[in-house]
């Protein structure tokens, strides 16, 4: 069911990332990560703070390059910023970070089609039709076009920041906790309205969420990040009640340390 954290990823999987090592000075964010991904699948990523999901994130983007190991999509090794690759998968790529980082001073259709009118690639008329009608597939009514990012609520807020990072209908879509703040209720929609977007498109997705509900529920694989490192991965779908537990405990920081899934016991050995 798992794929510990030792074995080596599958270099032909759509995303593919080997020995991943990220440090800031002395401190190792990401710790010799290996993850695999499908093309068309979903992962939710969980972990308690500083775990280093968001710099997984980035370093998945492009934002940072790796100290140590290697980031494959497709069979294209990505994994530092500036490699000869890297301009390809600029467009096929779409990223939500946490926090939104729309532009105040655009407008919420120029936010949503910012990289196409930088890249000259759409025309401001037509930049604007695009964006009203990614508006539509998040669930915004055409009027919330023209408005500024801070005329609209947290959850608006989240929606104009999916447009966006789908804007250029790209192969993975990573997501920087897209219910981050919002109530249960509009957590749920969202992430069904990224679910069935995901679905129509095809798109390979990577969300890190703190909701074990809404990471069992709504994505195919979860991974468990802790301390930099993966301490678990795996289907969503044979997640049994005993490990879901001890997953929620580490998540909100109640267990008194990490767990092996394969055999459901901690790491000590003291839970069976
Ligand atoms: N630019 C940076 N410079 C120095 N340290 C950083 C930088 N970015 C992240 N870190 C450190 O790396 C570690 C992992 O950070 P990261 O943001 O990935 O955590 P996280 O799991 O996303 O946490 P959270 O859920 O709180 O957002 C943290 O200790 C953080 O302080």
């Amino acid at each position: 069911m798992t794929q510990p954290a030792s074995s080596s990823p599958d270099a032909s999987a759509f995303v593919a990332i080997n020995k991943l090592t990220k440090k800031f000075g002395q401190k190792v964010a990401v710790n010799e990560v290996d993850l695999m991904l499908a093309k068309g699948e979903t992962m939710a990523i969980i972990g308690p703070s500083a775990a280093g999901k968001s710099v997984l994130m980035k370093c998945l983007v492009g934002i940072y390059g790796a100290d140590k190991g290697t980031i494959h999509l497709n069979g294209d090794d990505v994994t530092n910023s500036n490699a000869p690759t890297r301009p390809d998968w600029a467009e096929k790529i779409g990223m939500l970070f946490q926090q939104n980082a729309l532009f105040d001073s655009l407008s919420v259709w120029e936010n949503i089609c910012f990289r196409q009118i930088e890249l000259g690639t759409l025309n401001r008329k037509d930049a604007r039709d695009r964006a009203i009608e990614l508006l539509g597939l998040v669930g915004l009514a055409p009027e919330s076009a023209d408005l500024k990012p801070s005329d609209l609520s947290g959850g608006m807020q989240k929606r104009v920041g999916i447009a966006r990072a789908i804007s250029s209908d790209p192969e993975i879509l990573l997501l920087d906790n897209p219910t981050a703040g919002l109530d249960p209720v509009l957590s749920n929609h969202i992430e069904l309205m990224i679910a069935k977007i995901a679905e129509k498109r095809g798109t390979t997705v990577i969300s890190i969420t703190n909701d074990m509900h809404i990471a069992r529920t709504r994505y195919q694989n979860l991974t468990m990040m802790y301390d930099g490192k993966v301490y678990w991965s795996g289907k969503t779908s044979e997640i049994d009640d005993a490990h879901n537990a001890h997953l929620t405990q580490m998540l909100d920081g109640s267990s008194q340390g990490p767990i092996t899934m394969r055999t459901g016991k901690r790491e000590d050995g003291v839970y069976a």
